[in-house]
């Protein structure tokens, strides 16, 4: 029986059974096409308690000014990916990355492992009782439902998606481009334990993902010895 929780135009369905684990922290992993509203439901988790591994944050710290993947990126894709100051520059390597298939897959093939190996360090270190998430934009492409216990996907009509991508200041080309690379809400929903359709307010996602958090993700209750 599918479970299911509304706030507003914001709904929650509870789509496959997970099992809680005994003796170590809940994982789950949060993902969503970008724009859906993913680091919104992060956010609201992280107030509550949760400890968070961000991909997002651990590709900017595994290409940090001095990091052997910079050095490759700057071999493989030429200076012109730097700033003056060494840095990446983000926006130069963004715009070659998601016109250019075969330079994606390279960025990926270096920054994936080291960006996966640094999120199981950080949600092992979750102590029993703590929700321990995986904030990762790409969970089917590097099969990051493998990492965690459940799985909770983010989505949202694409017309609302990029007006959130436009509120951020993010061009529609550029939003579009980054969708089109993008595994699809099917190949999502394949891997899914819970399923938040974000189509109301950013205050109904707040609250439907704190009801969600305490009826869904806690630990079961032992039976009471008589
Ligand atoms: C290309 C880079 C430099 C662009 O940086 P920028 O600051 O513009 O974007 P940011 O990193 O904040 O990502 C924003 C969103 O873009 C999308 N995105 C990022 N990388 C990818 C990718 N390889 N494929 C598809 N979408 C992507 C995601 O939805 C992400 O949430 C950066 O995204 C990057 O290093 N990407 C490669 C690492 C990666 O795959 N990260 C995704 C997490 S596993
Ligand atoms: N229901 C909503 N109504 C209005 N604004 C929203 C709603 N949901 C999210 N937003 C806003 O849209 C923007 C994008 O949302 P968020 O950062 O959560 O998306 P995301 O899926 O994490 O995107 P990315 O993949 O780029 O990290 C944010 O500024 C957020 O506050």
């Amino acid at each position: 029986m599918v479970k299911e929780l509304r706030v507003g135009a914001a709904s929650a369905q509870q789509l496959r059974t997970f099992s809680y684990p005994s003796g170590r922290a809940l994982r789950v992993a949060v993902s969503g096409g970008i724009g859906a509203g993913k680091s919104t439901v992060t956010r609201v988790l992280r107030e509550r308690g949760a400890l968070i591994a961000d991909a997002d944050a651990l590709a900017r710290e595994v290409t940090a000014p001095g990091s052997s993947v910079l050095a490759q990126l700057a071999t493989d894709f030429g200076s012109g990916i730097l700033n003056d100051d060494g840095a990446l520059n983000r926006a130069a390597l963004a715009a070659h990355i998601f016109s250019n298939p075969a330079a994606r897959h390279r960025l990926e093939v270096l920054t994936h492992p080291a960006i996966i190996a640094r999120a199981r360090e950080i949600l092992a270190s979750a102590h029993p009782g703590q929700l321990a998430v995986y904030d990762v934009p790409l969970l089917v492409e590097t099969r990051g439902d493998r990492e965690v216990d459940c799985v909770m996907i983010v989505s949202a009509p694409e017309e609302k998606r990029l007006e959130h991508l436009r509120g951020r200041g993010m061009s529609e080309a550029d939003a579009r481009a980054r969708m089109h690379t993008q595994a699809d809400d099917e190949a999502r929903r394949a891997l899914a334990h819970i399923w938040i359709h974000n189509a109301g307010t950013r205050e109904d996602l707040e609250k439907l993902v704190a009801e969600c958090a305490d009826r869904w993700l806690v630990a079961p209750q032992a039976p009471a010895s008589s």
